[in-house]
């Protein structure tokens, strides 16, 4: 399968299905916390991933991200890893704008972010917990590009599949992503029976009996 045909795929399922699908396989399932900070409702895409940390001593050098930002293509999700922090903007306009100029799908963020209207006028998605206008510069470095980074208690390599929405994020590692959407697309194809008898005449606890909604693979868990 192509790398856009997969992305295409993930595209049309939810990080709850993925979420699903992940614990029917034993891997770590979706997370909450990371949200849409401003109208786009969900990105899919390749991790190019980012770790941040406290600033030393040393001279200023390039700002946070800009190398990951550079290597980032039209399939790529920027997975900053500012560890949870809340008190110290790790993405902001001029990022955003470098993003767009590679086809960047968008950012998603253990931590919080600046200059959203900027974001926003650019159609560029951000996902994150939420936002400060305090920057970056004096307070964060660049601890790693391109290797692993923990976001939100998941682990992300480069190239895994993220997938961010309302309800939260999912990680699937790259080995693992036909697989795991293949599963996704059957729960997704399955709630949606499901829903549709919930609109007509079904009863609720009938339709929605766990062993049903869980699918015979589910069941052998
Ligand atoms: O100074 C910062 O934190 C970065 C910033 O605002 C931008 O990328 O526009
Ligand atoms: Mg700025």
């Amino acid at each position: 399968m192509s790398s856009s045909s997969l992305l295409d795929r993930y595209a049309a399922v939810d990080s709850a299905a993925v979420s699903d699908a992940l614990d029917q396989l034993g891997l770590p399932a979706g997370v909450g916390g990371i949200r849409p900070i401003w109208g786009t409702a969900s990105v899919v895409g390749f991790a190019v991933t980012v770790g941040l940390e406290p600033r030393g001593s040393g001279p200023a050098g390039a700002h946070i991200a800009t190398t990951a930002v550079e290597t980032s293509d039209s399939e790529s999700v920027i997975v900053v890893d500012n560890q949870g922090r809340t008190d110290v903007s790790c993405w902001g306009g001029i990022l955003s704008l470098g993003a767009v100029q590679r086809g960047a799908r968008g950012v998603v963020a253990d931590g919080v972010c600046r200059d959203i209207a900027e974001a926003r006028d650019l159609g560029f998605p951000i996902f994150a917990r939420g936002a400060i206008p305090a920057t970056a510069r004096g307070r964060l470095q660049q601890r790693s590009c391109g290797e692993p980074v923990a976001i939100a208690g998941l682990t992300v390599h480069q190239g895994d599949v993220v997938i961010a929405d309302e309800t939260g994020l999912a990680v699937v590692p790259r080995a693992r992503a036909e697989e795991v959407v293949g599963i996704a697309a059957a729960i997704t194809a399955r709630e949606r029976a499901i829903a549709l008898e919930v609109r007509g005449s079904a009863r609720l606890s009938t339709a929605m009996h766990d062993a049903r909604l869980a699918g015979a693979q589910e069941l052998t868990r």
